[in-house]
């Protein structure tokens, strides 16, 4: 058959495809506009027995017994309304699209190959006989990816499956018509893959299951493995590769496992805004999202905990100053010495504090070391907290019935309005008490517990522990490294009180405080989580690693990181960091995949950028061309500025997106303020507290910008002067790997050493002519 015959077959038959596809969203469509209606209805009826049932019959059994029927009615109509609606958005996502590849199998023992069509979603046909489109995620469907045509074998529930691939073909179906398709021999061959990077960037990243690549499949079908590490050049579909991997487990787990089970910990909240429709355009609900600042804070409410961009701009300012202590601080054998203090803690070490109520004492430290020493020692610690937290709070119920005698419940009873006394009886009418005192005892002793609660949610949260008090006494007992002295460790802990003192904390001394504080108390687990992933790793200490396997104790980990592009931290060999990550997460089957191409880039870029990196040529640059990028060298703040504008104007031409990076905060400003001068349109100044990424210009320091991309990206100020106290190196290529198409540097003043003279073989120079 010649190669229009089969485009025109292939043609029919997704149209054949598309019209099943239109009836099954009719169909479907009046099947959710019934749900809708029933769960309505059943709603209406709930709530008016309910209603009925509060004012005149409370409490009686049977009512309550029809109302819980009627309530799992109500749960079970609006469930099958949800999944009826999910098959409408599934049918209508492979509506213009319906599928992207074709494989032909031949199966031991059978005379003729079998073709199946691969896409998104799975589609079966009218009477539930045949695919017509099999899930990318399908067992079958890793033959597509993985295999080139032979033998091949693929895993399934059942074990591992043995096939011939007799074709492999692939398809870029828009609206509707093939507009691209070829045979191909590859996993999955450049073409199409050249066409999807060529695209513009948009403010949402795009799933990628057409192309994925072998190491990607790899990192996407591995359920075996309980650390995985992804160390990938920039730009390698690290991202992308999780996150399809998400939706695999998703869907090969569906019983055991639900996305609220999965915590994603993102580099930052523009990078957690741009990934987020990956998953649902598979069909799938996102994973929970969260930021190390986030979770840290969560953990230190009333304290003002340093972020990752404050310690990032305070090492800029002071490079050398503490590292040491910082590195110690940040290391395993911190975290060893902080479960050596814990278990060897003795009830004299304990640091118990005074729960205060209205400026007076309420249960004194004394009162609760008393009470924890009255317990068996023999216990373990945590139990023992346990139940000291159980004394205490039966304490606080006697306590409650003495203190609603007291003056200042009567004065405060006294002070209520109507409508403060009305909420006050509660369930409770005035007509139930026997007489007046009757009825006083009552609401003071709700009102005394009340206002007592207080003390209640701090006996939960164990604020009866002084935990920074006791972390100072684990610090002053620290055995030290021989690169730090005496005198810099009192320092260190001097400046330690004084920021505790102004409710703030180091991140530094995070992750060793919490698990002090989780060790003492026995609390701080999660075991729900099954799947943690961790973005941008080389930006989380060891002793942060050490801690979260502590927090998520049931979890598999996956981490990604990209040495190359840590702002502050040494290099590091793959095989070396995948040892300490087993050692320090206790891994069982730990596994390293390394992605080496990338393919974010124009091959211009990519060259450039491997280019200033000592081992750069481990990265294959994908070939995808475009220009050359431009490095523009001024002497004079004023030509600089000029350029500056200049060449934003430029790139903005071509690019609906341009990123101007810089080495900070108060550089992103000064851009901002010389752009916005001249009232250039769609100008975004990005600030961590930003959430969402807009289109147009955009000005914001690099750290802002990990993990994102651009079409045009320029990098503001590549001098000597401005990148002297930095790792410049591992700045300016994060930096530049953030471009798609275009890169432009722009260097205020002699340029840095470290564009050396190979990267510079890869630019186009202008310097400015100094008359
Ligand atoms: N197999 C693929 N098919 C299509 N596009 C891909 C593929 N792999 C990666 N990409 C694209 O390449 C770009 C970079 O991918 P991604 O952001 O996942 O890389 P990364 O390794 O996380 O990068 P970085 O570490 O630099 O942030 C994205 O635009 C992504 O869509």
């Amino acid at each position: 058959m010649g190669e229009r015959e089969e485009k025109q077959q292939e043609q029919q038959r997704v149209n054949r495809v598309i019209t099943e596809i239109k009836r099954q969203i009719d169909e479907t469509a009046t099947a959710v506009e019934a749900a809708h209606k029933e769960t309505r209805a059943v709603e209406r009826n709930y709530s008016e027995n309910a209603s009925i049932n509060r004012y005149e019959v409370d409490d009686i059994a049977e009512s309550r017994s029809m109302l819980e029927q009627q309530r799992q009615l109500v749960s079970r109509a609006a469930e099958s309304e949800t999944i009826l609606k999910h098959q409408l958005a599934t049918l209508k996502g492979l509506q213009g699209s319906p599928y992207f590849g074709r494989i032909d199998i031949k199966d031991p023992g059978e005379d003729e190959p079998e073709s199946l069509y691969i896409g998104t979603a799975s589609l079966m046909n009218d009477d539930k006989t045949d695919f017509l489109v099999y899930d990318w995620r399908a067992p079958i469907a890793g033959v597509y990816y993985n295999g080139t045509l032979g033998k091949v074998s693929y895993e399934t529930p059942a074990g591992t499956q043995h096939t011939e691939l007799v074709k492999k073909r692939q398809f870029t179906i828009k609206n509707g018509k093939i507009t691209n398709m070829f045979d191909t021999n590859e996993t999955v061959g450049d073409e199409l893959l050249q066409a999807a990077l060529g695209e513009q960037n948009d403010q949402y990243m795009h799933n990628i299951v057409a192309t994925i690549q072998k190491e990607q499949n790899d990192i996407i079908r591995d359920t075996h493995s309980d650390l995985l590490l992804v160390q990938g050049v920039a730009g390698s579909g690290k991202t992308s590769a999780i996150l399809q991997r998400i939706a695999y487990l998703l869907y090969h787990s569906r019983t055991v496992l639900n996305a609220d089970q999965i915590v994603l910990f993102s580099p930052n909240n523009l990078f957690s805004h741009y990934i987020s429709e990956v998953l649902p355009s598979l069909g799938e609900r996102n994973m929970r999202q969260v930021t190390l600042e986030g979770f840290v804070r969560r953990r230190f409410e009333g304290l003002k905990v340093e972020s990752l961009f404050e310690r990032y701009e305070t090492r800029q300012a002071h490079p050398d100053a503490s590292r040491a202590i910082a590195d110690f601080m940040e290391g395993v054998t911190m975290m060893n010495q902080v479960r050596q203090y814990a278990a060897s803690l003795t009830d004299q070490d304990l640091q118990f504090s005074d729960l205060r109520f209205n400026g007076r004492v309420f249960f004194s430290a004394d009162h609760i070391r008393e009470v924890y020493e009255s317990l068996p020692s023999a216990m373990h610690p945590a139990d023992r907290m346990v139940r000291l937290k159980n004394k205490l709070i039966r304490e606080l119920q006697h306590r409650v019935r003495i203190e609603a005698k007291s003056d200042w419940v009567a004065k405060e009873l006294d002070d209520l309005d109507t409508q403060q006394l009305h909420r006050l009886y509660g369930k409770k009418m005035v007509d139930d008490f026997a007489d007046e005192d009757a009825q006083y005892a009552y609401l003071s002793r709700r009102w005394a517990k009340r206002r007592l609660r207080i003390i209640a949610d701090a006996i939960y949260n164990n604020y009866f522990l002084d935990f920074y008090n006791q972390y100072e006494r684990f610090l002053r007992q620290v055995t030290l490294p021989k690169t730090i002295s005496v005198r810099e460790w009192a320092d260190m802990i001097a400046a330690y009180q004084d920021e505790i003192e102004f409710h703030r904390l180091e991140l530094m001394y995070a992750a060793p405080l919490m698990y002090l504080r989780d060790l003492i108390t026995g609390s701080g687990q999660n075991r729900s989580f099954q799947y943690i992933f961790i973005d941008e790793m080389q930006d989380y200490s060891l002793a942060m690693m050490v801690y979260l396997r502590h927090a998520f104790p049931q979890a598999r980990f996956t981490v990604l990181g990209d040495s190359e592009q840590a702002l502050f931290k040494p290099l590091q060999l793959p095989e070396t960091m995948l040892k300490e990550l087993s050692g320090v997460l206790d891994a069982k089957h730990p596994n390293l995949i390394a992605l080496r191409r990338s393919y974010r880039s124009t091959k211009e870029i990519t060259d450039f950028a491997k280019a200033l990196l000592p081992d750069g040529d481990q990265i294959i640059s994908f070939t995808r061309h475009g220009a050359k990028p431009r490095l523009l060298v001024r002497y004079s703040a004023a030509s600089a500025r000029q350029a500056l504008v200049d060449e934003v104007n430029k790139l903005h031409q071509d690019n609906e997106t341009v990123a101007i990076l810089t080495k900070n905060r108060q550089q992103a400003q000064d851009v901002y303020q010389i752009l916005h001068r001249q009232k250039l349109a769609d100008l975004h100044l990005l600030s961590e507290e930003d959430s969402a990424l807009p289109t147009g210009i955009l000005v914001l320091p690099i750290y802002l910008a990990k993990g994102l991309e651009f079409d045009a990206v320029l990098a503001y100020d590549v001098s000597a002067d401005n990148l002297k106290n930095t790792d410049a190196v591992g700045m300016v290529y994060t930096m530049a790997s953030r471009a798609m198409h275009q890169l432009t540097l722009l260097s205020n003043g002699p340029v840095s050493p470290v564009l050396n003279a190979k990267a510079c073989q890869n630019l186009v120079i202008e310097h400015e002519i100094v008359q």
